[in-house]
């Protein structure tokens, strides 16, 4: 990546497959009364897929928000690269915000701008020196990717919510990120969609080798998509482990989650 993070203390460089690239350590976070997480810890390493699962309100957005310095916690370290994030501020983490993107809930789409504009945004703000024809190229890979190509003209407005969601994922990986921070991707897809967006967060890492933190509670994508799960409840991550360890887990939290997700999950009685 050209060195646009000058401005930034930011010292990035190239994960080596399997280095620890973010560390979340002894976090500590509430908004007001509602305290979110008392003591939470948890590592993620370079080319993975690590799915954080938990019921709703229990952090999961939090955490990648906190990732990408729009929320800040109250104690505790968050590491990237071995690098304390804690004192950054918002000069510090646009640059982070280069290489780790946030595909989110929503598709947060500029309605105002045409497809093409949407997916230009983040190259125009991270590199202001880019022609116009190299981001016009770009543009029209990553839409190409996500299956819509030739669409740069279309208005969001007039895309069914299915697309709109694959735009928001163009834009978010326009910049080649390393890592890509997913927000309930399939949350209120049909299962075509959502099987087509569990195919995309798996080549997104064949293609970029990228790092993927993905949020959800949808059991059945999480199982298709991770090489690694962590299970967050009672504030804190309670388990972290290969899909077959979490499927026969011993901890409490973990069984009833899944316990009340097997029909979703097309198993019979959890494992014991
Ligand atoms: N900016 C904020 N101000 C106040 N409270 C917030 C804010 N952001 C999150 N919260 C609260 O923090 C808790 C955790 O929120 P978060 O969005 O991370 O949950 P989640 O696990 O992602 O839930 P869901 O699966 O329903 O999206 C919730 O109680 C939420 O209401």
């Amino acid at each position: 990546m050209p060195a646009s993070d000058s401005a930034s203390r930011l010292n990035f460089r190239p994960p080596t497959p399997g280095e620890e690239l973010i560390r979340f350590e002894h976090l500590k976070k509430a908004f007001g009364p509602k305290r979110v997480y008392d003591d939470l810890d948890l590592s993620v390493y370079a080319g993975e897929t690590l799915v954080v699962m938990g019921g709703s309100g229990t952090g999961k957005s939090v955490l990648l928000k906190c990732l990408i310095g729009l929320l800040y916690p109250d104690a505790g370290r968050i590491h990237f690269q071995g690098q304390d994030l804690t004192d950054f501020d918002e000069e510090d983490f646009r640059a982070v915000r280069k290489h780790v993107a946030m595909v989110f809930q929503g598709a947060a789409l500029f309605d105002s701008l045409t497809v093409g504009e949407n997916v230009a945004y983040p190259l125009r703000e991270h590199f202001p020196d880019m022609p116009r024809d190299e981001i016009a190229r770009r543009v029209a890979e990553k839409l190409s990717w996500v299956d819509l190509p030739g669409t740069e003209g279309m208005m969001p407005a007039d895309m069914s919510g299915g697309m709109r969601k694959r735009v928001g994922l163009a834009r978010a990986i326009a910049t080649d990120p390393e890592i890509i921070l997913w927000d309930e991707p399939t949350t209120g897809l049909d299962p075509v969609t959502t099987q087509n967006i569990n195919t995309m967060i798996n080549s997104m890492k064949q293609r970029l080798g990228c790092t993927s933190i993905v949020v959800t509670h949808d059991m059945l994508s999480a199982f298709e998509v991770a090489d690694r799960l962590a299970m967050l409840a009672d504030r804190r991550i309670v388990q972290v482990g290969s899909p077959e360890e979490i499927r026969h887990s011993q901890v409490p939290q973990v069984r009833a989650f899944m316990e009340a997700r097997r029909t979703e999950l097309g198993i019979g009685k959890v494992a014991s």
